[in-house]
């Protein structure tokens, strides 16, 4: 009890994320200028039908508006449909990475050579706002930070030799770290296994993410460290994690994940685990590991505390971006999966999409598609299929990369420009028996990429199930039948290749989507690195807990009386002084009786105006003084 009574102190339940480092992030934009509307011209001197999307009626903000540039327009014409031809347009786009047997086909995305041209100078300005962004400058204008996960591939890179210590000193201790764990010279104090058997992760968003994408993809079937996650406030979801533990919670270390240290879920998560310790009589302090920005509100509880361990996040990497530090490193090293496997393949497409040539650089060709496909306005959702099970969560975890970083309001001029690429995805062929109807031939406001692993299964495994034919041969065929069906009717796709799912594959993606969304991103000309959108919800879900508590000491008061005093819904609202917030007393009272905390005296949940309420009990309210 002593234990949480501390932590909560030192945690203000919905608190602003704190962050050492800089406190802009809430700075508003300033207002947006009149908004212009430009009528997309569709007027094309390639005069053949147009019916590969609605006509774009959208305005195309041009990344380049900010230096005066007219806005563009890029006629669609009708997908190649010639055998030959396409044969043709596929050997010409094919990219190809050698040493991480990596392919990139563009062909199924119908743009032209006049778009291509056209796009080249804007290509010229991302190619400099990247390079400019590796060498350290602030790219994230509105938090004042320099944005730099390509330096944890390559700390040579970083822009000072501080950093680059920081970046090798903390790999080499995480690497330390779980050899020690893992090996069993680092214990949990009263497991009978006397070793650490499983790892629970508490974070979210890109404190989750990625850890989870790679345990999917890489962990192999009998890790050292078996790992969990606790990614929500959900406290069924919380419970079932402990539940499943059950006695395995004494050789189980936690991983508590926030770069701010702040995040409210995480800190519920953490309370909640905290609590499952002490009713086990373990000591949480000794199997706690904390990894956040130095200072935070987390690091300073387990530094406070006496945590087993604690790993720095640094303020110049982003949630988003955060596999290759210490948030992803760690569970991956603790699950035996090889981390500098995956740094190798990490940086090996940062170097292969360095270069200025578009069609070198596989970065810049997905975001041209992109540009293309969604008329850089995000007009259709980029569908994510993995054609395989072990590369499920990618599509999860794209959606976080590109929708919380190409999802802004304003762009850098701020101008209203509601920018974004809706991402989903699950796998397939799963997907075939479920969506792909719908894809084929319903709405066409999407374009689609495969994600083709080649090697089937380990060599030595494999067997025929039919002659000739074996369980990947149908896998195979089906991503190839999917992806010509689908564009036979027009629904254009890109196909991303990788030999097999291994740690420098799965850091190679990782990289390559990170670069494509910077480029996309300046392509458009937004900031990628910020999300002022994600504050919004978290103040307005602060209001209703404040409400909430000024509702339990309205309640609190009538029910204390002799006889208790049920209220309706209106009196409660009155005596809360905020009688226009009556629906959302309703939704809190609604809330509370769900969960015995509050007893209806009279009506029913269903007809609102009939509720008279009261607590089972009064100074209930003490708890939340
Ligand atoms: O690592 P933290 O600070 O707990 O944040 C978790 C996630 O929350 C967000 O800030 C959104 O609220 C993400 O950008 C981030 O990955």
């Amino acid at each position: 009890m002593a234990a949480s009574a501390a932590i909560s102190h030192i945690y203000s339940p919905l608190s602003t994320k704190h962050s050492p480092a800089s406190s802009s992030s809430s700075s508003l934009p300033p207002p947006p200028p009149p908004h212009l509307p430009l009528k997309r011209d569709l007027t094309s001197s390639l005069s053949r039908s147009l019916h590969v999307t609605r006509s774009v009626a959208r305005d195309v903000t041009s990344p380049s508006a900010s230096d005066g540039a007219a806005s563009k327009s890029f006629p669609k014409d009708s997908l190649e449909k010639k055998p030959r031809a396409l044969w043709k347009r596929y050997i010409d786009w094919l990219y190809q990475h050698k040493e991480l047997g990596l392919y990139l086909d563009v062909s199924r995305v119908g743009f032209s050579d006049h778009f291509f041209a056209e796009m080249r100078p804007r290509f010229a300005k991302a190619f400099k706002d990247m390079a400019e962004l590796e060498k350290g400058a602030i790219a994230n204008p509105d938090e004042g930070r320099m944005v730099g996960h390509y330096w944890l591939r390559k700390p040579e890179i970083a822009p000072t030799s501080f950093l680059r210590t920081q970046i090798e000193t903390t790999l080499d201790k995480v690497c330390a770290f779980a050899e020690d764990v893992v090996s069993g010279k680092i214990k949990p104090p009263s497991s009978p296994e006397g070793r650490f058997t499983q790892i629970l992760s508490v974070g979210i968003g890109g404190s989750a993410l990625g850890p989870q994408f790679v345990a999917e993809a890489l962990a192999p079937d009998n890790p050292p460290l078996k790992i969990r996650f606790i990614d929500n406030t959900d406290p069924a979801g919380i419970d079932h994690q402990i539940a499943q533990l059950g006695p395995e919670l004494a050789s189980t270390l936690v991983i508590v994940i926030s770069k701010s240290g702040g995040t409210p879920e995480t800190r519920n998560g953490l309370l909640e685990v905290q609590k499952a310790f002490r009713e086990a009589g373990l000591e949480f302090a000794k199997q706690g590991v904390a990894i956040t920005q130095e200072n935070s509100l987390l690091d300073n509880t387990a530094r406070i505390e006496g945590w087993l361990a604690r790993f720095p996040m640094f303020d110049w990497v982003g949630g988003r971006t955060s596999e290759m530090s210490a948030v992803g490193l760690l569970p991956a090293a603790l699950q035996g999966i090889n981390i500098r496997e995956m740094l190798a393949g990490a940086s090996l497409m940062d170097e292969a999409t360095r270069t200025d040539v578009v069609k070198d650089n596989p970065a810049a060709l997905l975001a041209l598609c992109w540009y293309w496909a969604s008329d850089g306005v995000g007009s259709k959702d980029m569908v994510i299929l993995p054609y395989k099970d072990s590369l499920l969560l990618f599509s999860r975890y794209l959606q976080q990369l590109v929708m919380e970083s190409l999802g802004k309001e304003f762009d850098l001029d701020g101008t209203r420009v509601n920018q974004g690429l809706s991402v989903y995805g699950n796998k397939g062929s799963t997907d075939q028996h479920a969506y792909i109807q719908q894809l084929r031939e319903g709405v066409p406001n999407f374009f689609a990429t495969f994600i083709e692993v080649l090697r089937d299964r380990p060599p030595g495994h494999d067997w025929e199930l039919e002659p000739g034919v074996t369980c990947g041969d149908y896998l195979f065929g089906m991503l190839q039948g999917t992806r010509s069906a689908l564009y036979a009717n027009d629904r254009e796709s890109i196909t991303v290749t990788v030999q097999e799912v291994n740690p420098r594959s799965a850091g190679a993606l990782i990289a390559l989507y990170e670069r494509a969304v910077g480029i996309y991103a300046s392509l458009i000309n937004i900031n990628a690195y910020h999300q002022p959108g994600v504050e919004a919800g978290k103040k307005a879900a602060a209001e209703v807990l404040a409400l909430q508590k000024r509702v339990l000491a309205v309640l609190n008061e009538a029910s204390c009386k002799e006889p208790v005093e049920p209220l309706t819904l209106e009196e409660v609202a009155d005596r809360c002084h905020c009688p226009e917030d009556i629906e959302m007393i309703y939704k809190i009272i609604a809330h509370m009786a769900a969960n015995d905390r509050a007893l209806i005296a009279e009506g029913s949940c269903g007809s609102p105006r009939s509720i008279k309420v009261y607590l089972g009990e009064c100074n209930v309210v003490d708890m939340y003084a």
